[in-house]
């Protein structure tokens, strides 16, 4: 491809040298740079891309995208034959440079965005699982890993950069897949991510404290999410049970777009009623437009009543019909780290989930609170370098949701232990019952000593991962795979 072919649609003050240069890749990392590739920069939060236009360079990029003139471009031009290219955003022009460059493969096959503090990689799986169980080929992209057809690609975000993005979207492209389910991070939005993809169907799951570290409020953390349905071409579908799902709604009821609400209530398109909850699955009737019967989930809790009504508007969305979306549901299985049990002969249902907000770990533990017939032990911690006001509140509503707290490292990341315990503490009655253990393995190992028979025990805020990030080091670290251990000796 030429660099003209890649600039097709995309607005840019110059361009120093040959249009026609040709470029094989493009990258926004100069360290992964190789011969004809177009480097973009960008000017982050931590350094500025600008700074290694010399390290692209001598890595063999053929031409270079800039924000900013700086001194050395003509030497560059001349005198390695360099062409560069200003445009007035890098990361606007890095989505649309990703897109042009696979062809805009995503226009090629359906795509379904689900955003919202919390329930995007369930919905996402859930909606995976019952079109696969309908033979359609799928793909995923999320938290946990992305998937084509089935084969599985690991992933270090949620919504990966651009680049990556459109290419795996080309993946998808190449092996034939129908429908893509994404989860949409609020960052991606804000950052320009997903600015040229195409979306046929948005969802809106909830909002709820978190990443105020990013966003600072909760009004520009709404509006980086509303961005998703001014973007969609066929259907948004909206939780209009939360107070935020309701706002965009009414915002976006404004615009020429078809929506489709769902939630607990007659009031919305597609809502769930007479329902059933027990400690390993639920049921309910379900209604919607064109049919209604009974659904039982095998997933327990209010909130996967939630995410299965947001699942099924999708499908039916795209046009399932009742025997299909039954067929679906009823091959579900738990999401890995979601409200997943940990097997063991002792009588105590130890329970891995993956709540590190305010709202989550408060559903986790109202759901739990609902069937218990023990005690409730509580081991958690909160992340470095991620929102620290959520840490207060999480420390209340654990305690006081628990019988018993042990407060322990998430993943610290560059931030000090003790400074993040110490801001879950603040949250905390000292009349309270808990204790810290910093070391995760050492408190869920007290935790499992000290539960009972009936006892539930909850190990929340990592979920699924395989690691551990302290400092600067990444350490192999899976909640499950520990708590089997200990409870197997
Ligand atoms: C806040 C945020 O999203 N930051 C992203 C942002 O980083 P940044 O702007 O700070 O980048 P930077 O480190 O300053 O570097 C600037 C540029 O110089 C480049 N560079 C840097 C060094 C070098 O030697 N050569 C070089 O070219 C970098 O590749 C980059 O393009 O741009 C980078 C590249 O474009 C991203 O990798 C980085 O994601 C970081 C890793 C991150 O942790 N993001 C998290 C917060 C995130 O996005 N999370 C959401 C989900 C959260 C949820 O699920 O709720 C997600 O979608 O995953
Ligand atoms: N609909 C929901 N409402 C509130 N809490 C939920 C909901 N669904 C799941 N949860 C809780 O939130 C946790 C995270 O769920 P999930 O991974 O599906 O969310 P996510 O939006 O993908 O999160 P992330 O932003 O980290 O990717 C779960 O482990 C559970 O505790
Ligand atoms: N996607 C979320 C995940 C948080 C998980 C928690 N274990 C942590 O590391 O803070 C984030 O990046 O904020
Ligand atoms: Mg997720």
């Amino acid at each position: 491809m030429n660099l003209k072919e890649i600039l097709i649609d995309i607005e840019f003050d110059k361009i120093f040298g040959d249009k026609f240069v040709k470029v094989d890749g493009i990258c926004y990392d100069s360290r992964k740079v190789e011969k004809n590739y177009l480097f973009v920069c960008i000017e982050g939060f931590k350094t500025d891309g600008h700074k290694y236009i010399k390290n692209a360079i001598d890595k063999g990029a053929s031409a270079v995208v800039i924000e900013k003139i700086t001194e050395d471009i003509e030497k560059y031009i001349e005198e390695n034959n360099v062409v560069f290219v200003k445009v007035n955003n890098s990361r606007k022009a890095l989505s649309k440079i990703a897109s042009n460059f696979y062809k805009n493969p995503s226009k090629k096959l359906k795509v379904i965005g689900v955003t919202g503090t919390n329930g995007k990689t369930s919905i996402t799986h859930l909606i995976n699982t019952i079109l696969r169980e309908n033979n359609y080929k799928c793909g995923l992209i999320g938290t946990i890993q992305n998937e084509i057809s089935g084969k599985v690609y690991k992933t270090s975000r949620t919504t990966p950069e651009a680049v990556e993005l459109h290419n795996l979207f080309n993946e998808m492209v190449q092996n034939k897949v129908d429908v893509c389910t994404m989860e949409v991070s609020s960052h991606s939005l804000d950052l320009h991510r997903v600015d040229d993809v195409n979306f046929n169907i948005g969802i809106f799951t909830n909002l709820t404290e978190d990443h105020l570290d990013y966003h600072k409020d909760m009004r520009s953390y709404k509006n980086a999410k509303i961005k998703l349905f001014y973007k969609t071409s066929d259907v948004n579908i909206i939780n209009i049970d939360d107070k935020y799902g309701k706002e965009i709604y009414d915002e976006i009821k404004k615009i020429n777009t078809k929506i489709l609400t769902y939630g607990l209530n007659s009031r919305c398109d597609i809502y769930a009623k007479d329902i059933d909850m027990k400690d390993s699955f639920s049921s309910f009737t379900l209604i919607t437009p064109k049919y209604s019967g009974r659904i039982r989930i095998n997933i327990p809790g209010l909130f996967s009543i939630y995410n299965i009504l947001a699942s099924i508007s999708a499908c039916y969305s795209l046009g399932l019909n009742y025997e299909q979306i039954l067929k679906g549901v009823n091959s579900i299985k738990p999401v890995r780290g979601r409200f997943e049990l940990v097997e063991n002969d002792r009588g105590i249902k130890v329970i891995v989930d993956y709540a590190h907000t305010p709202d989550a770990l408060r559903n986790v533990l109202s759901t739990i609170k609902g069937f218990v017939r023990g005690k409730i032990i509580t081991v958690f911690g909160c992340g470095g370098e991620r929102d620290s006001a959520k840490r207060p509140v999480m420390g209340k509503i654990a305690t006081e949701l628990s019988d018993y707290v042990i407060i322990t490292n998430d993943n610290p990341r560059g931030e000090k232990e003790d400074k993040i315990i110490n801001d879950i503490l603040k949250g905390i009655d000292f009349n309270e019952k808990y204790t810290v253990i910093k070391d995760r393995y050492e408190a869920i190992k007290k935790a499992l000593e000290f539960a009972n028979k009936d006892d539930v025990v909850l190990i929340a805020g990592k979920g699924h991962e395989t690691y551990q990030i302290i400092g600067d080091r990444v350490y192999d670290f899976n909640d499950k795979a520990v708590a089997e251990e200990i409870l197997r000796r």
